[in-house]
């Protein structure tokens, strides 16, 4: 199993299984692996095995109480951007004390709700917000645990809107400021400073920009340490990439090899943040076939999934292989795979070679991460249902919205 995030998810290659599943619970619908997400999270877990260390899974990658339970059984940490993914965490068992806190935008609310929950560390990404979380923590009698995220200014090399680590995004403290907000860390009362952290964007492939942000981390950390400021832990974000089509990103542990060679004798526990190299590949997104059509000389298969369920290639032109999940003998045509949707974006794929007809099954593949954490319910569709496989047994994790679940909580005027 070398290079398992290239290849096909277990369910995968029980095609009869899918298709059994689709029917029996209707699409569009979402199948995961527990074994494949368990089996990525260990790869991680094992790549960096002697050294200290936490994996905190991104939850925003892929949120069902399910997934996250799989993993907190395995004992992961999580790494949360809000209080909802908190409370999801809590819901599925996971530990509160291996959870790390990002995102630029914390409230107050959400601060007291970690506070209380004794989360591992908060990951801080202002001056504003270091002072605000200081505040929140001496009003209720604790010390927050904190590390700054800092923004190392390199390339990630990927699409502009899955990139992070850049001086333009707005992610971070620049690196010219983190000194003197590590030392206005140092002196506030409610703080207590553990960490550094960066995070440079997601879906990279090539492990030069890790390095490249780990060297200026190093360096900062070094700096720290001359003023004064000990730092216990680096937390490196998350971003390893996934195969969704010929990409050959390093493996885990390669990549962590890599970053253990960079850190030398130093004595820092290393936190992983991976999302999308645990999930992507644990899922696919199962659509069925409506229509096919010609206009012109273009061919469309219409299918019951939309940009609403999955709106990766909407939003971000991502090309993820959709396959038939019988495959059928006989002569291919290059099709567009679109959905219902009211939009000219609302595609899955274009230009894809296919042999189907209507009612055929197609699999939409490496759809575990960020696929139905990012569905909405735009044109009143509902959102799709998910199943995991466990061994020979599917599991329901999240049944399919009812029509009238859309609009619980809207009222109409007297
Ligand atoms: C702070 C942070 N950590 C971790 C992740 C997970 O990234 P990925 O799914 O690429 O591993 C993200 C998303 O890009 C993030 O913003
Ligand atoms: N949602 C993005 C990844 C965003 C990562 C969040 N920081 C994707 O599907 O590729």
């Amino acid at each position: 199993m070398d290079h398992f995030l290239y290849q096909a998810d277990e369910l995968y290659a029980e095609q009869c299984q899918v298709a059994e599943l689709a029917k029996q619970h209707g699409t569009p619908l979402y199948i995961y692996s527990r074994a494949t997400l368990e089996r990525h999270w260990r790869a991680f877990d094992n790549a960096v095995s002697e050294h200290p260390h936490l994996i905190c899974y991104a939850v925003k990658a892929n949120s069902n109480i399910a997934v996250l339970n799989v993993l907190a059984r395995l004992g992961s940490g999580f790494d949360i951007v809000s209080g909802g993914e908190l409370s999801r965490v809590i819901e599925a068992g996971g530990d509160p004390t291996k959870v790390v806190f990002s995102g630029v935008g914390k409230t107050v609310s959400e601060m007291e709700m970690a506070l209380n929950l004794g989360i591992y560390c908060f990951n801080v990404e202002s001056a504003a917000e270091l002072e605000q979380l200081n505040l929140v923590a001496l009003r209720l009698g604790k010390v927050a645990p904190v590390s700054l995220r800092i923004n190392p200014d390199v390339d990630a090399g990927t699409h502009p809107y899955i990139s992070t680590g850049l001086k333009e995004n707005k992610f971070g403290i620049a690196m010219e400021e983190a000194e003197a907000i590590f030392a206005r860390a140092n002196e506030l009362p409610g703080l207590a400073v553990k960490g550094v952290d960066c995070h440079i964007g997601s879906q990279l492939t090539e492990i030069k920009p890790f390095l490249d942000a780990m060297d200026r981390m190093l360096a900062l950390i070094d700096r720290l340490a001359e003023q004064g400021i000990e730092i216990k832990h680096f937390d490196v974000g998350g971003g390893l990439g996934v195969t969704y089509d010929d990409e050959q990103p390093p493996q885990p542990d390669v990549y962590a090899a890599a970053l253990l060679e960079r850190l030398g004798d130093r004595d820092l526990k290393l936190i992983f943040e991976p999302g999308r190299a645990i999930a992507a590949n644990a899922g696919i997104f199962v659509t069925q076939v409506l229509y096919l059509k010609e206009n012109s000389d273009k061919r469309f298969a219409l299918v019951d999934g939309a940009m609403n369920d999955l709106i990766r290639p909407s939003l971000y032109s991502a090309w993820q292989k959709i396959v038939p999940v019988i495959e059928r003998a006989g002569e291919s045509h290059s099709y567009d795979v679109v959905g219902p949707v009211c939009e000219t974006g609302d595609f899955l794929g274009k230009d894809r070679q296919l042999n189907v007809q209507e009612g055929d099954y197609l699999a939409v593949r490496s759809s575990g991460a960020y696929g139905f954490t990012m569905a909405s319910n735009y044109n009143s569709r509902p959102r799709a249902a998910e199943l995991m496989v466990d061994g020979d047994k599917a599991y329901v994790i999240r049944e399919r919205e009812k029509v009238a679940q859309l609009w619980q909580g809207e009222q109409i005027l007297p």
